[in-house]
């Protein structure tokens, strides 16, 4: 997992880094630009002309190192300075030096207007919003028509806050090493574009020492975070587990979770859906069983959980009173692994009383609204959002998985992961009720709580990943359960 640092850090792991090694920066600027033209050259083709965008910090240095390695490589690139060379940083300026006559070096108003354009203004060194001419610079760049990458960081949003005034809004952000905490931010998608992230070789003994708390996951040791079963076991040993929800007209939510939990290799899968259920989900799903129906059109009655490894309730559920009832019965009696989703958090915040119940073994599962329904509490934006969360989790001791692009877990200890895989082909009806059965699943079969809950996000997008990647727009919910098999062979998962 890699740690996440602020901007400031940035600086002085740099600094830590250079003496450590007993590298120059300017070497690690170098390697900054190799990873960035070896993804380029990947993504855009000879013929394209580019123009870089320089400031006269080191993310300035970056674009001039890179325009020469792009020209090495036999691309027609133009650059354009903006501030005052003479008092750029030292890499910079070595940089400026070396750069090949044939780059043509103009300022940023004579330019030659290129059909990529690389933002190198700045990176994790912005320290106030855009004014003058940085701030005309990225107006005119966003109004023009052009492929679009910036380097580290779109130019104008700051590493560990909120977007202010102007950002340079990028189709791409090659990101050095780890993403900063902004790139992650729902509403900075528009600035971000698509999010790479390339290392540049710094070891992870040099993170040691910073104390951030929060961690960006591309399922690194994934396979580790698994159990193993033996030849020899038996369905028991892969978990019983209930899964609780659908109403009338919904019952398709809990057929996904049941599907996707039986994908994931669940030993044996109880629902427990109305009577107006029963049919569909034992015609639709043989494999799963149906519990005694306790309501019509809605789930009712109790729960029997007896000689049970985990419950998932919520997808489709409803808020009628034997809904509401049964979220009340669990809260209060079952103490083993529970996965809330859907309507059972948003009853949960309609009767704050009963979080003093959560524990644990729990791990609640909303999206960005359902967490607001939760707390209470409307998020200022995605930073607040973070802070409510792990708040949340330090409180009530339970995990928390805050869904979207980027899902944020937070755990009771207060760490905090950020999930990178996921694909916006999940935008789709009945993805989350996938998560909720994936989670199950795994906690069924006896996953730590930790290791369940990093396995099952991951795995969850990295499977939208597989099925986005062959339906493309229209993948659906179920194309995305079906991939999960997929997702454990690719991992080397048996
Ligand atoms: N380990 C790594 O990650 C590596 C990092 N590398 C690269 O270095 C980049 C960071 O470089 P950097 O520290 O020189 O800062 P950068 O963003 O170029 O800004 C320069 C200066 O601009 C100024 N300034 C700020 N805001 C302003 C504004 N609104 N309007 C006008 N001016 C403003 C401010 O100076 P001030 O004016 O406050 O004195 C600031 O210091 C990083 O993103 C990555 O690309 C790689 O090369 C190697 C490995
Ligand atoms: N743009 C995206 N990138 C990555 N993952 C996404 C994206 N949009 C949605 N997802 C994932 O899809 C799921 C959607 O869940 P949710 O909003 O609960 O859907 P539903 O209620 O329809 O089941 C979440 O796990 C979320 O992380
Ligand atoms: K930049």
């Amino acid at each position: 997992m890699q740690k996440i640092l602020s901007g400031n850090e940035v600086k002085s792991l740099d600094q830590q880094y250079v003496a450590g090694e007993g590298i120059c920066s300017y070497q690690l600027m170098e390697r900054a630009a190799r990873v960035f033209c070896a993804w380029f050259v990947q993504e855009v083709p000879m013929e394209k002309s580019v123009s870089i965008y320089c400031g006269t910090g080191n993310n300035g240095g970056d674009g001039l190192a890179i325009a020469r390695m792009l020209d090495g490589k036999g691309y027609s690139v133009h650059v354009g300075l903006i501030g005052d060379p003479d008092s750029g940083s030292p890499d910079f300026r070595q940089n400026l030096q070396v750069l090949p006559e044939r780059v043509s070096l103009d300022s940023w108003e004579k330019c030659p207007s290129g059909q990529v354009i690389v933002d190198a203004v700045f990176g994790v060194g912005i320290n106030r919003p855009l004014g003058g001419d940085y701030q005309s610079l990225v107006q005119e760049l966003n109004a023009r028509a052009a492929l679009k990458i910036s380097v580290d960081m779109p130019s104008g949003l700051p590493s560990d806050g909120p977007a202010e005034g102007d950002v340079f809004r990028a189709d791409y952000t090659v990101s050095f090493q780890f993403p900063k905490l902004s790139l992650l931010a729902p509403e900075h998608a528009v600035f971000t574009g698509k999010l790479v992230v390339k290392s540049i070789g710094i070891d992870r003994r040099y993170f040691e020492s910073f104390d951030s708390r929060r961690f960006f996951y591309s399922g690194e040791a994934l396979e580790t975070l698994h159990k193993t079963f033996p030849n020899s076991s038996h369905k028991g040993d892969f978990g019983r587990i209930i899964l609780a929800g659908g109403s009338y007209g919904k019952m398709g939510s809990i057929g996904l979770s049941t599907r996707a939990a039986l994908r994931t290799g669940s030993g044996l899968v109880f629902c427990k859906v109305p009577a107006c259920g029963v049919d569909i989900l034992q015609t639709s799903i043989p494999e799963a069983m149906v519990l005694p129906p306790g309501g019509e059109t809605e789930v009712g009655g109790s729960l029997e959980t007896e000689g049970i490894d985990a419950v998932g309730m919520g997808p489709g559920l409803g808020k009628g009173k034997g809904a509401v009832e049964l979220v009340h019965e669990l809260l209060r009696r079952y103490s083993g692994p529970t996965v809330l989703d859907a309507d059972a958090i948003n009853i949960l915040g309609d009767h704050p009383e009963w979080l003093s119940f959560l524990h644990a073994k729990v791990v609640l599962t909303p999206h960005l609204k359902e967490f607001e329904r939760l707390t209470g509490i409307e998020g200022k934006n995605h930073f607040h959002r973070m802070d409510l969360a792990r708040d949340f989790v330090v409180k009530y001791g339970c995990v928390l998985v805050l869904k979207g692009a980027y899902t944020l877990i937070s755990f009771p200890d207060g760490q905090q992961v950020f999930n990178n895989s996921g694909s916006v082909h999940m935008a789709t009806g009945g993805s989350g009720d996938v998560l909720t059965g994936i989670l199950t699943s795994f906690l069924g079969q006896g996953y730590s709580m930790k290791n369940a809950v990093l396995c099952g996000v991951f795995h969850h997008g990295h499977a939208g990943e597989l099925a986005g990647s062959q339906f493309g727009r229209g993948t659906l919910a179920s194309d995305i359960l079906e991939k999960i098999p997929e997702s454990f062979r690719h991992f080397g998962i048996v």
